[in-house]
């Protein structure tokens, strides 16, 4: 024989407390909700008087709330059904999809009541023309039901639910959290919830969305109101499929593409919650949205959006309407954009990085680091081909030379910077983009005059030995700024070899031959040079009958300076060269042995 399952309600009632809702001040919600279905249910419009809550406060005795409607009500039957069945829902049809009319769903919300409260009492008659009816629930999982006669309960009907604060949850039911809770949860409702306490009675919510019908300006100024933020502007948002009108605030500081979007949604003008993650399209974490919507579906917790088919389409929907404000601003209001650009460049690279129309449209405002100071990416397609460093410490090697040569090369090692200019030759036709290493530097820069050819190759020729040991070749080269008489380029595999080593040194005994093994191989890749300038007073003295260990100290500290003036941190067998160096140096000076 088939057995039934039993419910502790205890259990059910810490599962709730403890791992659904964030607070137990959800309770406040769960029950408007319950009264403003009833009233969608009895089909009766929205009007001041039709929900009322109350506050009763006697001394001695703990604070008791109560909420009344002027909805449907519930007959015998129903109360056993809804009332007393958890996970029982008058608001789902019989394929057990929810209702698009009502805010409930789940058939646990009532629940929530005891939180606060260790009863609840409901006063029910209705509208079918049945007896009222009395019904107590207790957290134990009991209750009592009885049918009034005529002259008791309510007159009209409709649904009044009572609570009592249990010990410790005193605060949850005084006037002042109830009127902060109202509004925090209603205060968006058509339907206009009354609240009546010892000092008198107030309205709160009802009428239009305060979104709509509003100017830029307005809107603006509104969010200042409700947010305390100055947002930078303002976009309206409709999408008529869900049922979602709202605005996008675009935030007036830029904030980590890593944090957590923050938005407010309103699922049938009832607050969901002010922190709603996923909304949006990753791109888009420079707007704070406030939206309401007849079609997305919360979790059960009633905090958090469920992610669906719908959640999908709806952040697609919202990430076109922002594209397409901005690309209305680029081609109408580019002040506006402009003042956007200046706070959420990243995120405009971000989108523009996916976007070849955006990218097209953005190029006069998307800026970019380059050794001629801070430029759009206009400006440097302006200047001819595009040469670009794809990481900062590449740019940072060349910098100082390209500057010196007029050379406009773009830092490519800002989130985003390179991505965009790999794409520049698929939305414009004719433009060359070339990474440039600072190995090809060598190349790019001008090789010393017919005149001093041979001379400039005997001093390379005698050099090379001397940097044999840190596999480092030598080069002469004629390049700005005379000041500069050398330069350290390394490319990657050199780099990394420098790396390796390094490590190698701190690693001890069980990574460390290992370890200068990689080292060694990537070495043989030999792809760090040293150029020398053959404008620097300097380098022509070495080129002149210099005596060989003179030669070998002066490159030694050259070689030393570029590794330093390059920030390349010095390598065990460096640190050693440098005290040698300088110890001979001085020594030389002092008229000692060399
Ligand atoms: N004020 C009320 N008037 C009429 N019926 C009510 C009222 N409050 C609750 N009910 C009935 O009790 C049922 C259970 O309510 P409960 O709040 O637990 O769940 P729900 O509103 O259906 O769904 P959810 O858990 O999503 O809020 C409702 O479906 C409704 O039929």
């Amino acid at each position: 024989m088939p057995h039934a399952f039993r419910v502790d309600l205890r259990g059910v009632i810490d599962l709730l407390s403890s791992h659904l809702y964030s607070s137990p001040d959800v309770y406040v919600r769960e029950l408007i909700q319950n009264s403003v279905d009833a009233l969608t249910a009895g089909q009766i419009p929205p009007s001041v008087g039709a929900v009322v809550v109350e506050c009763h406060e006697r001394p001695g005795s703990p604070p008791v709330l109560s909420i009344d409607d002027e909805g449907i009500g519930l007959t015998v039957d129903e109360v056993h059904e809804l009332l007393a069945t958890i996970g029982s829902s008058s608001k789902r049809d019989n394929l057990l999809e929810p209702s698009q009319d009502y805010l409930g769903r789940f058939g646990i919300g009532l629940l929530s009541c005891f939180l606060v409260s260790d009863e609840i009492r409901v006063i029910t008659r209705s509208v079918r023309g049945t007896p009222g009816v009395s019904w107590l629930g207790h957290s134990d999982g009991t209750y009592d039901l009885r049918e009034l006669d005529e002259t008791e309960g309510r007159s009209r009907p409709g649904t009044t639910v009572w609570l009592t604060a249990r010990a410790g949850f005193e605060d949850h039911l005084r006037p002042d959290t109830v009127r902060i809770l109202i509004s925090r949860y209603a205060n968006r409702l058509e339907q206009p919830i009354v609240l009546r306490t010892s000092s008198g009675e107030e309205v709160i919510g009802g009428g239009p969305l305060p979104w709509t019908e509003r100017g830029r300006v307005d809107l603006l100024d509104w969010a200042q109101a409700e947010f305390g933020e100055r947002f930078l502007d303002a976009v309206p948002l409709e999408l008529p499929a869900a049922g979602l009108t709202g605005v996008a605030f675009v935030l007036p500081e830029s904030p980590s593409p890593a944090a957590r979007q923050r938005h407010r949604v309103y699922l049938k003008r009832m607050l969901l919650s002010d922190t709603v993650d996923g909304l949006l399209p990753d791109w888009a974490f420079f707007v704070r949205v406030v939206i309401d919507t007849s079609a997305l579906q919360p979790l059960a917790s009633r905090e958090a959006l469920y992610e669906d088919a719908t959640l999908a389409a709806v952040r697609d929907g919202l990430g076109t309407a922002l594209r397409d404000w901005l690309t209305g601003l680029a081609q109408g209001d580019p002040g506006r954009l402009q003042a956007l650009v200046r706070v959420h460049a990243l995120a405009l690279k971000a989108l523009a990085v996916h976007d070849d129309e955006l990218l097209r449209l953005f190029l006069p405002w998307l800026p970019v680091e380059t050794t001629l100071g801070r430029m759009t990416l206009e400006e440097v397609l302006r200047r001819g081909p595009v040469r670009y460093a794809s990481s900062t410490e590449d740019f940072g090697q060349m910098a100082q030379v390209a500057t010196a040569e007029g050379m406009c090369l773009v830092n490519g090692g800002y989130t985003y910077d390179e991505e965009l200019l790999i794409r520049l030759p698929d939305v414009l036709v004719g433009v060359d983009v070339e990474c440039v290493q600072p190995e090809d530097l060598a190349a790019v820069l001008r090789p010393v005059s017919a005149g001093d050819e041979a001379t400039a190759q005997a001093l390379t020729r005698r050099c090379g030995p001397v940097l044999e040991p840190f596999a480092c070749g030598v080069e002469v080269r004629d390049f700005s700024p005379s000041s500069l008489p050398c330069l350290y380029t390394a490319g990657d595999d050199a780099r990394f070899a420098r790396e390796i080593g390094e490590t190698a040194q701190v690693a001890g005994t069980f990574w460390g031959p290992a370890l200068s093994r990689i080292e060694a191989a990537a070495i043989d890749r030999r792809e760090a040079v040293l150029v020398l300038n053959w404008r620097h007073p300097v380098v022509r003295q070495l080129a002149g009958p210099a005596a060989d260990d003179v030669l070998r100290t002066a490159l030694e500290v050259l070689y030393l300076q570029a590794l330093l003036l390059g920030r390349h941190p010095l390598r065990g067998r460096e640190s050693a060269l440098l005290s040698g160096a300088l110890g001979r140096l001085v020594e030389g000076s002092l008229g000692g042995p060399r």
